[in-house]
């Protein structure tokens, strides 16, 4: 039988030691708190951000919602996160991705401050991480981490492919699997578009992460019978539903599942985790910031 991993549940583990964390802090007189920051105006950030927002609430995090208008000049955002940077009540920022085209990304990932970086995009938090120090662990991969701990799948010595090579995925999550210690130790390749024969990989793999933004791309055919899937995909289809859309993965669900040992579904697999290791962030931040000691598993 395929187990599929309810990231719902897993996440609402990590909310419950995220409010217990909330708990010693707010005992020591630290209320934490994180800002987001969202300059466009698609659908689907708007849904992210204000999902984030209710999670805070949910845990006891205080949090602050920002919003700029898309056509506002870039240093309106630089001057929005520097102002935040000096708030000593603020202890978490995320600027949202995408920002506007008008708005360097490289200077978006720099104008955090590495202590309030929660996503650890900031290239001191990306070296820390790539040298196996790392300050925040980023969300998404973070959170691929947990759930397959929670399902007792140990990295150590397997075979992980990652399909995917973003900064905010695919990067990072491969340097975590790739770092001594627990949670890492795997042997990892990392696929993307140029990669010859994607499936000659995949197929070698005993865990297959897909982070790659094509719908199914990554069906049972490219797979190996006894292997762990994750599926980081989130794509919108089926404009003509009555919702105006459908949530589905880079994964093939059905044909995967029919190989895989365990497997994440689209919605309610990795999307909530992300969500979840923000907080997790957050309250890590506002520890070290307000230098208030915390068990953070
Ligand atoms: N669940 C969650 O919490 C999150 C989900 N996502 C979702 O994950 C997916 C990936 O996001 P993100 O990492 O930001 O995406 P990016 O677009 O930044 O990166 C996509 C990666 O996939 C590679 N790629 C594209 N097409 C192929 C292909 N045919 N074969 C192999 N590799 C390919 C690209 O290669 P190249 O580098 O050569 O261009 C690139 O490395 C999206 O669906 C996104 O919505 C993202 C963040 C969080
Ligand atoms: N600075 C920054 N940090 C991010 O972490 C970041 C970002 N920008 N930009 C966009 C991506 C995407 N992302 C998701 C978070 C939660 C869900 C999520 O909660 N998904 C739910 C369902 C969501 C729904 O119903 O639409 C699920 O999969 O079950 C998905 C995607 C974070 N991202």
């Amino acid at each position: 039988m395929t187990t599929v991993i309810d990231g719902n549940a897993v996440a609402a583990d990590v909310r419950e030691d995220v409010s217990a964390v909330v708990d010693t802090l707010t005992d020591a007189g630290v209320t934490p708190r994180l800002a987001t920051v969202l300059m466009n105006d698609k659908q689907a950030s708007e849904t992210y951000v204000s999902m984030k927002q209710r999670d805070c609430e949910e845990v006891g995090i205080a949090a602050e919602d920002v919003r700029l208008d898309p056509d506002a000049p870039a240093e309106e955002l630089f001057d929005t996160v520097s102002d935040l940077n000096d708030r000593d009540d603020v202890h978490g920022i995320l600027v949202q991705d995408p920002t506007p085209d008008h708005v360097p990304d490289e200077r978006v990932l720099s104008a955090v401050s590495p202590a309030k970086d929660v996503d650890g995009f900031h290239p001191e938090n990306v070296g820390r991480l790539v040298a196996g120090n790392p300050r925040f662990k980023p969300c998404t991969p973070h959170g691929v981490q947990k759930l397959l701990e929670s399902e007792g799948i140990d990295p150590a010595g397997k075979e992980v492919v990652v399909v995917g090579r973003s900064k905010i995925v695919g990067k990072p999550l491969a340097n975590l699997l790739l770092q001594k210690g627990e949670g890492g130790n795997a042997t990892v390749t990392v696929c993307h578009s140029r990669t010859d024969d994607l499936a000659a990989h995949t197929r070698r793999a005993d865990v297959v992460v897909a982070a790659v933004g094509v719908p199914g791309l990554v069906d049972g055919d490219m797979l190996t019978e006894g292997t762990t899937v994750i599926d980081v995909g989130i794509n919108r289809v089926d404009a003509d539903t009555e919702k105006g859309y459908r949530l589905v993965g880079d994964v093939d669900f059905e044909s995967a599942k029919a190989k895989a040992d365990a497997i994440t579904p689209v919605p309610g697999g990795v999307g909530p985790m992300t969500r979840a290791m923000l907080l997790y962030n957050t309250v890590k931040a506002a520890s070290e910031i307000e230098d208030v000691p915390v068990d953070l598993p």
